[in-house]
């Protein structure tokens, strides 16, 4: 079925992934494959998600990319936001698309009841224009109206963690996330801290609120809206501190990066790198994807192609960032990765 012998390229011992080391023990582990748009993430998670489901783990994959390919790697139709059975893996493996803009507009409509325009005037009203003006200084407006980039998909993976907190979740032992490209992960990172920092302010600003009007509240009839909108905002605070330390928790989480051999692709993954350590996540493997295999006569083309790979990969061992991963080589294969059994012959190449 498979025209290329891509058993021949395999990766050199010094290169294998560790899958070993990945798949020991029952406690709950996170595996975050980023990288730049297009080097074949999707693939890479969704190949490891069914390995580690025919190795005897509850898996879960999850997509916070708006622009969803689970559905085209599995060829399945995993949307809905809800968990997904995927059908042909040994154990059981579940598949979750979150919609990022969906989750974002339930957080719209918990800061806008609790800070938004409708709060300013009804303090104004009531002569307590100093906490109103406090309010503003929050710049909630702006939040709400261009959301920071990366918001969508932070309360998106808050979602997620929401999820894995249910008792019916607990036997999920292996969760592998397919997240956005770079940027927007990347964003994501520091953004616990700027919610952290802005959602605090409002709860605080919230008790002097309460206290202020407790004397009034029943006459208008609000401050049961504003308390249900203020428990909401804290627990997302409290969900999105939570996301912010399992990035950086180095017993059940691994940032997996996912590049392929050029200059451009692993210049930018050095970057990720760079990045990724002075956020203290913690990123053990590199996987090169789309490797040429070897051919006793290489057109023209491929010649040159198979050149450039070669710098690149040796770009990768003389990085400061990148030379210490464990490096992962993929090959390039003349197929389409789509479906569990192609998913399953990648990962057997991957994931050793
Ligand atoms: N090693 C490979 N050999 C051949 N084709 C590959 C390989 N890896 C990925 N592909 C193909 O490349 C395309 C993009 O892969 P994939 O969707 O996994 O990338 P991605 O990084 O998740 O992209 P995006 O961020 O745009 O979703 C797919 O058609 C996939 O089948």
């Amino acid at each position: 079925m498979f025209m290329v012998d891509v058993r021949s390229v395999a990766a050199p011992t010094e290169d294998v992934a560790g899958f070993d080391d990945m798949v020991s023990g029952k406690q709950r582990k996170y595996y975050m494959l980023g990288g730049k748009g297009g080097v074949g993430k999707t693939s890479c998670a969704a190949s490891l998600a069914v390995k580690f489901a025919n190795n005897g783990h509850h898996t879960l994959v999850v997509s916070t990319d708006p622009a969803h390919s689970l559905s085209d790697s599995f060829a399945q139709d995993l949307t809905g936001g809800m968990l997904v059975p995927v059908e042909g893996p040994d154990f059981p493996l579940f598949a979750l698309e979150i919609n990022p803009e969906k989750a974002r507009e339930e957080f719209r409509d918990a800061a806008k009841n609790n800070g938004g325009t409708g709060v300013k005037d009804f303090m104004d009203g009531m002569g307590l224009g100093m906490l109103a003006e406090q309010l503003g200084e929050l710049k909630l407006g702006e939040l709400l109206d261009t959301p920071p980039p990366g918001l969508d998909e932070a309360i998106a993976i808050s979602k997620v963690m929401q999820f894995l907190d249910s008792p019916q979740y607990s036997k999920f032992t292996r969760i592998v996330f397919d997240t956005a490209p770079t940027g927007h992960t990347l964003r994501l990172l520091s953004l616990p801290d700027f919610l952290d920092a802005s959602i605090g302010k409002i709860l605080k600003l919230r008790e002097k609120i309460a206290s202020a009007t407790s004397a009034i509240k029943s006459v208008f009839g609000q401050e049961e809206t504003r308390q249900n909108a203020a428990d909401k905002l804290e627990q997302l605070r409290e969900r999105m501190v939570k996301v912010r330390d399992l990035f950086r928790d180095t017993d059940s989480t691994e940032f997996v990066i996912v590049t392929i051999p050029t200059v451009m692709a692993v210049s930018e993954s050095s970057r990720l790198r760079a990045s990724l350590s002075k956020e203290n996540v913690p990123v053990r493997r590199l996987i090169v994807n789309q490797i040429l295999p070897p051919s006793a006569f290489d057109c023209k083309f491929c010649a040159v192609k198979r050149k450039d790979q070669m710098r690149a990969l040796d770009m990768i061992r003389n990085d400061p960032e990148l030379s210490s991963l464990k490096l992962i080589q993929s090959p390039l294969v003349d197929m389409e990765i789509r479906g569990v059994p192609a998913l399953k012959f990648m990962g057997d190449f991957v994931w050793k």
